[in-house]
């Protein structure tokens, strides 16, 4: 047994082997000493093999999704090795194989998954002239992507895409696997290793064409993307290894260039809250506050929406068309229909997969009752007066995002539906080994075996009546249990009139048990229809598997659409609920918001009984592209630039926005440098993290990206600080000329927008009372008078020494500062630096004519330059 363990752990070194035997999973040696330490299980020694204790540890097979579960947050990867040979025919070990490994980036089982996101499975190409090659999927849905970049950006991609699990191959440079395992730490992905010949751009294109079943990439502009292809290659291969068959449920495929989407860096993500709050809870984050999706598949579409707004707006566009539609009415009878839809998505993966359990596919049956019913509401609308609701939209024009395209992709598959019900059984058992899943009426042999188990009772009470007759015992009962099988049971007084075929089973006590050649007949002949019933049903279920491969692509569709609709349906309820409105996309470079809002501020202020939101508006063109943000602590400045920028995210993914007006220019980025958390884990300092970000945004952006910044230069001394800052804003303005919101506490920078006709001063307003501050968190024009920042220590409970101390310290630094003020001008641009006169062996140098010189003149001159260097 031991050799056949090494032969299959020999071929997964680098994941924990479950290896079955019996009711257990048992792992060995350096598996079992981890698994132990990982799973707080017992480590135990058994036998001998090769002169050494076996090491081993052990879960049992009912709770192994459990352990599985563990293991895989903790970025483990677990290779399941099942019997598969038949235990009783079998000569020394039974055979075993490895049906699947367990990932943490090719999940599918449902218990495994969280609902709301995808776990994606990465693979990374490093490939020539500093070009990279990435292809990703995640197992569940049906699509490939495929994107190249710069070397230089893989990270960044990597970040955005925030896989489960990073595939690289073993040939990758030393620096790229630093960087990889860099990034590791950051975004807590694993990170696995896989063999160079994988990534084989040939094959991966052949593969993907194959996956597609299409005779060239072209058509998905795909043609050329060879290193990524190379990924594509690895990707698919590690994928089919993991789940021990071709993953035929793939069937798409995108590309996805940067130019497309909408740039928004980690640090963008982090700092809005996007999906997860500063301190890495779930919520309240703008994700938590716009997913009121009825399904799993549903919210997982509105995360990607969010994550991924296109530059291009048409489909931001259709999604704003199909919302309004929605808003009027229709979207309370989808959001009622759509309760109870089960995860058609995942479902239709496990079916490929043929991982699929029998209630999941109850699931999906009545889910396809639902998609009709969906469909007829979709196209009642259309038919019954809604004339907003286009009929026939041009195919080429049709995305999942709007409602004709939704209508027509919502029809089940031919059949399938009543294919499901007729071999499904109503309530079937959790698992096919279990039996019970089969309904009857769908196969003649199955209800004839069924029905001789069921005939057991008749039996059994015909023969007792007639073995009581025989003999006159008249409390003699015939019986069954799993363990004995089935017996007569006689009590000790009546011993001695058993006649002479019974023969004797079992002594208890006080009773006998005994069989006779008729019901050792019927026992033969029950229990083999009880084991031919469930090989049978496991039969009729394969069967049904096969069937249902046809209809995937239908279902992967039908799956799409219902997510669509339901991420569709939970912006329309939120824009009614939170009282959005529809954005405008404009032509002309700009940022007009009236009356905005921040959401998710907005929402903890009404849960908290905080008192009323204060909405702002917002006014940025080719004109005034910077604002110059100042007011006192909690004023609200950075509630106020996130909200802008939340509001133009919002708008670009195809929501409604929390405003009263909204007009959108172009959008290529979303920048942020707000606030400052230690990167210890990348020892890096506040200052130094600040000084980064802040670098990467001045390279990146351009005139239509929004940036924000928020207190730039405060981690450092103020000097320094101020003079960074004002450089960073000079900078915004002249070279990148972005949209700009610069909030900071340098009263000097108020004086920027005198000398840079794009910039403005506005501040957030707040009042004092007494010795106590007002908020009033508006935003006006102009610069603020004044900080507060010792009224707001104050309010935080300062000791009322140190305030004193503090307000003291501040009227002696306030006038001093008045004298230096005149004299510095902190936004003259710096001179030219003097270039240097060049030194005498340049000069030399310049001389020289190589082409006048003979050979041992050139001898010379270098002899002459070698004295002028000493
Ligand atoms: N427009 C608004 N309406 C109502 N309350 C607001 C508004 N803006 C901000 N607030 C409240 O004020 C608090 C502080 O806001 P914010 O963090 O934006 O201030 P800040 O000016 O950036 O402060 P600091 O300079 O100390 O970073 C918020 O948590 C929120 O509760």
């Amino acid at each position: 047994m031991m050799a056949q363990y090494w032969a299959i752990k020999l071929q997964h070194p680098a994941t924990l082997v479950f290896y079955r035997m019996g009711d257990f999973y048992e792992l060995f040696y350096a598996d079992a000493e981890k698994a132990a330490r990982l799973l707080d299980i017992t480590l135990t020694k058994r036998g001998m093999s090769a002169g050494e204790p076996v090491v081993m540890a052990g879960v049992p097979f009912h709770s192994v999704e459990n352990y599985l579960a563990r293991l895989i947050k903790l970025g483990e990867s677990v290779a399941i090795c099942e019997q598969v040979g038949d235990v009783a025919t079998s000569k020394g070990p039974v055979e075993r194989k490895v049906v699947r490994v367990v990932t943490p980036g090719t999940l599918t089982d449902t218990e495994l998954l969280s609902d709301k996101s995808e776990a994606l499975l990465l693979a990374v190409h490093q490939g020539a002239r500093n070009r990279a090659g990435l292809a990703w999927l995640s197992v569940t849905q049906g699509a490939v992507q495929l994107a190249e970049c710069a070397g230089d950006e893989v990270e960044s991609w990597i970040a955005r895409i925030a896989p489960s699990e990073v595939l690289y191959s073993a040939d990758t440079t030393a620096v790229f696997q630093q960087r990889l395992a860099a990034l590791k730490l950051n975004a807590g992905f694993a990170l696995t290793q896989r063999p160079e010949f994988q990534f084989d751009a040939g094959l991966g294109a052949r593969k993907l064409q194959e996956q597609l079943g299409a005779a060239s990439l072209n058509a998905w502009g795909a043609e050329t993307l060879q290193h990524a292809h190379a990924a594509a290659s690895a990707l698919l291969a590690f994928a089919e290894h993991t789940q021990g068959r071709a993953l035929t449920h793939v069937r798409s495929l995108q590309v996805q260039r940067d130019d497309e989407l909408i740039d928004l860096p980690l640090t963008t993500r982090r700092n809005l809250e996007l999906v997860q709050t500063l301190r890495g809870e779930d919520s309240p984050t703008l994700f938590s506050l716009l997913d009121t999706c009825m399904t799993g598949m549903g919210s997982r579409m509105l995360k990607c929406w969010l994550l991924e707004p296109r530059r291009d707006r048409s489909q931001a566009t259709r999604r704003h068309d199909a919302i309004e539609v929605l808003r009027e009415g229709a979207w309370q009878r989808v959001h009622a229909a759509l309760k109870g839809v089960n995860d058609v998505e995942r479902i239709t993966a496990r079916v490929a997969l043929r991982q699929v359990r029998p209630r999941e596919l109850v699931g999906l049956r009545q889910s396809l009752v639902k998609a009709a019913e969906l469909q007829a509401l979709l196209r009642h609308s259309r038919e019954g007066g809604n004339p907003k609701l286009p009929d026939a939209l041009d195919p080429r024009l049709r995305g999942d995002d709007d409602l004709a395209g939704i209508a027509d992709d919502l029809v089940p598959p031919t059949g399938c539906a009543e294919r499901l019900a007729r071999t499904i059984h109503e309530e079937p058992a959790a698992l096919i080994r279990d039996g019970g899943v089969i309904a009857t009426g769908l196969d003649a042999e199955l209800d004839e075996l069924r029905a001789i188990q069921d005939n057991c009772d008749g039996f059994l009470l015909d023969l007792e009546t007639r073995e009581r007759a025989r003999t006159g015992i008249a409390n003699l009962r015939v019986q069954f249990n799993k363990v004995h099988g089935f017996y007569i049971e006689v009590t000790q007084g009546q011993l001695d009139k058993v006649p002479a075929d019974y023969r004797r089973r079992q002594t208890l006590k006080n009773a006998e048990r005994f069989l006779t050649p008729e019901l050792k007949a019927f026992e033969d002949k029950a229990l083999s229809a009880q084991e031919r019933a469930l090989a049978r049903e496991k039969w009729l279920y394969e069967q049904l598997l096969d069937d249902l491969q046809a209809h995937i692509p239908a279902l992967t569709r039908l799956a799409r659409a219902m997510a669509s609709l339901d991420a569709l349906c939970a912006l329309a309820e939120r824009s009614l609920t939170l009282d959005w409105c529809r954005p405008q996309f404009i032509r002309e470079p700009g940022i007009e918001i009236t009356q905005g809002r921040h959401p998710v501020v907005e929402a903890r202020l009404a849960e908290m009984h905080g008192g009323a939101f204060i909405a702002n508006d917002t006014r940025l063109g080719p004109k005034q592209r910077m604002q110059v943000i100042t007011g006192p602590n909690m004023g609200g400045k950075s509630t106020y630039m996130r909200q802008v920028a939340i509001i133009c995210l919002l708008a670009s993914m195809g929501s409604y926005v929390p405003a009263k007006a909204c007009r959108l220019g172009p959008l290529d980025a979303i920048h942020t440098r707000i606030g400052a958390a230690d990167d210890l884990a990348n020892a890096q300092s506040t200052f130094m993290l600040e000084m980064t970000e802040a670098a990467q945004i001045l390279h990146a952006a351009t005139p239509q990206s929004l940036v924000l910044m928020d207190e730039i230069g405060r981690g450092t001394s103020t000097f320094d600080g101020l003079a960074l800052a004002s450089g960073i804003a000079a900078h915004l303005h002249d070279k990148a000329q972005s949209f700009t919101l610069f909030a900071t506490h340098y009263f000097e920078l108020t004086e920027f927008p005198a000398k840079h006709h794009c910039a403005v001063n506005v501040h957030v307003s707040a009042t004092e009372s007494g010795s106590d501050i007002v908020f009033l968190h508006e935003i006006q024009p102009g610069p603020a008078s004044r900080s507060y920042g010792i009224q707001v220590a104050r309010l935080a409970g300062m000791p009322a020494a140190v305030v004193n101390h503090a307000r003291n310290a501040l009227s002696a630094l306030e006038s001093n500062q008045e004298q230096m003020r005149e004299q510095v001008d902190l936004f003259a641009p710096p001179p030219a630096s003097e270039a240097l006169a060049p030194s005498a062996v340049e000069a030399a140098l310049g001389q020289i004519d190589p082409d006048a010189l003979s050979p041992r003149e050139a001898l010379d001159a270098l002899y002459q330059l070698k004295k002028l260097l000493k």
